[in-house]
């Protein structure tokens, strides 16, 4: 059966940007409201623990803002667990981090690090917080989701993303079977990370597959769909002033 399919936008790359320059703008929950505008079912924020983007005044803001599901992604330390019970966002997504990282490298390996993620699990779903594990398509993974109980899984399609050919054909086998046999077990697959307009169908016609969270090309892509109408505004304006 195929399930309907959902769409988080993830906003994290607005606040890079407005980060870079240590203002204001452009306010990534101003692009969150668009993005529900724009059709979104849901938000995706990754609060990283060195604050390179999304930051603690982004969540709360984000929290009274939003109509729509937020997805808080978050390291599975006390400190992000205390964050994620403050806020109570809809869902928490628990991902792996390494500082020096430029993007998440490769999924949370929720087998080895079983006992540091089942209390961290289980304090968020106590919390009412509906609980996903950032993993790659691994079966080993998939069965260490459900004894920690996880609702939900988001498989990882960074590798997919980036591959081309018989080996990205090999990766999207995998998240097939990754997202059948987290169906199967009463758990609800997501997918995302590195997804765009080339390459996401494959991994929406999955048909257990329930949410995609996309971010990085979006935000990226929406500098050619409206990088010409903020050139014409600033041109009229300064036209206006002669
Ligand atoms: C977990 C994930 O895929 C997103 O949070 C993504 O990582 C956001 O971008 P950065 O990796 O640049 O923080
Ligand atoms: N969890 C994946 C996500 O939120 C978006 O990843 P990306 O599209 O920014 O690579």
């Amino acid at each position: 059966m195929t399930t309907p399919l959902r769409l988080g936008v993830n906003i994290d790359h607005v606040a890079t940007i407005r980060n870079a320059r240590g203002g204001e703008h452009p306010d990534p929950v101003k692009a969150a409201l668009l993005a529900v505008k724009a059709g979104a079912d849901g938000i995706t924020a990754h609060l990283r623990e060195d604050r390179r983007h999304i930051r603690d005044a982004d969540v709360a803001t984000l929290m009274a803002a939003l109509t729509v599901p937020l997805n808080l992604e978050m390291a599975a330390t006390q400190e992000m667990l205390d964050i994620a019970l403050r806020y109570k966002p809809h869902a928490a997504c628990i991902v792996p981090e390494k500082r020096e990282e430029r993007t998440t490298e490769g999924g949370l390996d929720a087998a080895g690090q079983f006992d540091v993620l089942k209390p961290v699990v289980a304090a968020l779903a106590d919390a009412g917080i509906r609980v996903s594990l950032f993993i790659e398509a691994d079966a080993l993974q998939i069965d260490a989701a459900i004894r920690l109980g996880a609702p939900v899984v988001e498989l990882h399609t960074g590798a997919y993303a980036h591959l081309t050919g018989e080996a990205r054909a090999a990766e999207l086998r995998k998240i097939t079977d990754a997202a059948a046999l987290a169906a199967k077990n009463g758990i609800e697959p997501h997918a995302g990370h590195g997804l765009t307009f080339d390459n996401v169908a494959p991994i929406a016609a999955i048909p257990q597959v329930a949410e995609l969270n996309i971010g990085h090309f979006l935000i990226g892509e929406a500098i050619f769909g409206g990088l010409e109408g903020s050139i014409r505004e600033m041109r009229r304006q300064m036209d206006l002033a002669r």
